[in-house]
C-alpha cells in the first residue's frame, strides 16, 4: 500500500499533535522513487542541485529551465509524496510579477506542489502576492545560500542577539504572509526552538536542532554521495559512495579477468547457422 500524500492542512494538524515529519532532497526519477516507496513525506527539488548535481561551487548558477528540467522527472518518480519546488536565484526578486510567473510554471511545467523561496522582510511582500494568486509557498530563512555570500560564505545565523531577533520577527512576518511552511537553516537550536513555539505553521530544520516540526537533509549527503564538503549537520546514514567504487571496481577486474560477461549474459546462435555463416564467409 502506497502512503497517503501529505497535503499542507495535514502537516499542520501534525505540528499540533507533535507528531514530527522528515523531507529530503531528489533531483531524478530513480532517487524520487525511492524516496516515494519510504515513509519520507516530502521531497525538495533543492537548487542544491546545482552544487550536488552539477558540480557548481554555489546554488546561484541555477536556472529555472534547470530546475524545471529537475522537478518533472521527481514529479513522474514520486506519484505518492508532497513535492517542493525551489526557486532558484534571481527567479523571484526582479517584481513581484516575475515571481508569480516562475512560480506558476514549477507548478504547471513541473508539476511541483508548492514553490520555496530564501528571504525574510525583503521577500514578504512577494510571499504575500504569490499566496493570493494561489500558490502555496514555504518559507526559508537562517543561511540563505543564495545570498550566502553577503554574510561571508555558509556559516550559522543567528548567534547574537540582534540577528536572532530579526529571525524571529522574520518568521513571523512570513507566516501573515501566508507560508504554510518554513525551513531554518544552520541557525542555534535555542532559536529554532522559539521560532518553532510562535508559529503556528511547521518549521522543518536543517542545522537547526531537534525541536523543529520536520527535518530535511540532501540525500546526496545523508547516504554518502557528495564528497566536496560535509556539512556538521549531517548525518551518514550509509555510505553508498564506497560500495558504488566496490562494484565499479568489481566490474573492472571481471573484464579484465574475462570472468564477465558469463553465458548467462550472452546471446547465441545454433551450429547449424554458425557453419552457414562461415561458408558464406568463405565462399566470398
Ligand atoms: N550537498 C549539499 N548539502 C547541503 O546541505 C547544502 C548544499 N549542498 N548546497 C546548498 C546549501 C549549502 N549548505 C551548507 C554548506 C556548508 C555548510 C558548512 O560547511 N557549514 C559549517 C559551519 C560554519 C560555521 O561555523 O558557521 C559546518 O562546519 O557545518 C553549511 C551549509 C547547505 N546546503
Ligand atoms: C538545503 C535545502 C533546504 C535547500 O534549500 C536545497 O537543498 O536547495
Ligand atoms: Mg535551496
Amino acid at each position: 500500500m502506497p502512503k497517503e500524500k501529505v497535503t499542507t492542512t495535514k502537516l499542520r494538524e501534525m505540528k499540533k499533535d507533535g507528531q514530527k515529519f522528515a523531507m529530503v532532497t531528489a533531483y531524478d526519477y530513480p532517487t524520487a522513487q525511492l524516496v516515494d516507496q519510504s515513509e519520507i513525506e516530502m521531497i525538495l527539488v533543492g537548487d542544491s542541485l546545482g552544487m550536488v548535481m552539477l558540480g557548481y561551487d554555489s546554488t546561484v548558477p541555477v536556472t529555472m529551465d534547470e530546475m524545471i528540467h529537475h522537478i518533472k522527472a521527481v514529479v513522474r518518480g514520486a506519484p505518492h509524496t508532497f513535492v517542493v519546488g525551489d526557486l532558484p536565484f534571481g527567479s523571484y526578486n526582479v517584481s513581484v510579477e516575475q515571481a508569480i510567473e516562475n512560480s506558476t510554471r514549477i507548478l504547471k511545467e513541473g508539476g511541483a506542489d508548492c514553490v520555496k523561496l530564501e528571504g525574510g522582510f525583503p521577500v514578504v511582500e512577494t510571499v504575500r502576492a504569490l499566496v493570493r494568486a494561489g500558490i502555496p509557498v514555504m518559507g526559508h530563512i537562517g543561511l540563505t545560500p543564495q545570498t550566502a555570500s553577503q554574510v561571508g560564505g555558509f556559516k550559522v545565523q543567528g548567534k547574537d542577539a540582534d540577528t536572532a531577533k530579526r529571525l524571529l520577527e522574520e518568521a513571523v512576518a512570513l507566516e501573515e504572509a501566508g507560508i504554510f511552511s518554513l525551513v531554518l537553516e544552520c541557525i542555534p537550536a535555542e532559536l529554532a526552538k522559539l521560532i518553532t513555539e510562535r508559529i503556528s505553521v511547521p518549521t522543518i530544520g536543517i542545522g537547526a536542532g531537534v525541536h523543529c516540526d520536520g527535518q530535511v537533509l540532501v540525500f546526496h549527503d545523508m547516504l554518502g554521495l557528495f564528497q566536496r564538503f560535509v556539512p556538521k549537520f549531517v548525518k551518514q546514514y550509509a555510505n553508498l559512495g564506497s560500495i558504488i567504487k566496490q562494484a565499479l571496481n568489481e566490474f573492472h577486474a571481471e573484464v579484465v579477468e574475462e570472468q564477465f560477461p558469463e553465458l548467462n549474459h550472452s546471446f547465441s546462435i545454433s551450429e547449424e547457422v554458425l557453419a552457414a555463416i562461415k561458408g558464406t564467409t568463405e565462399g566470398r
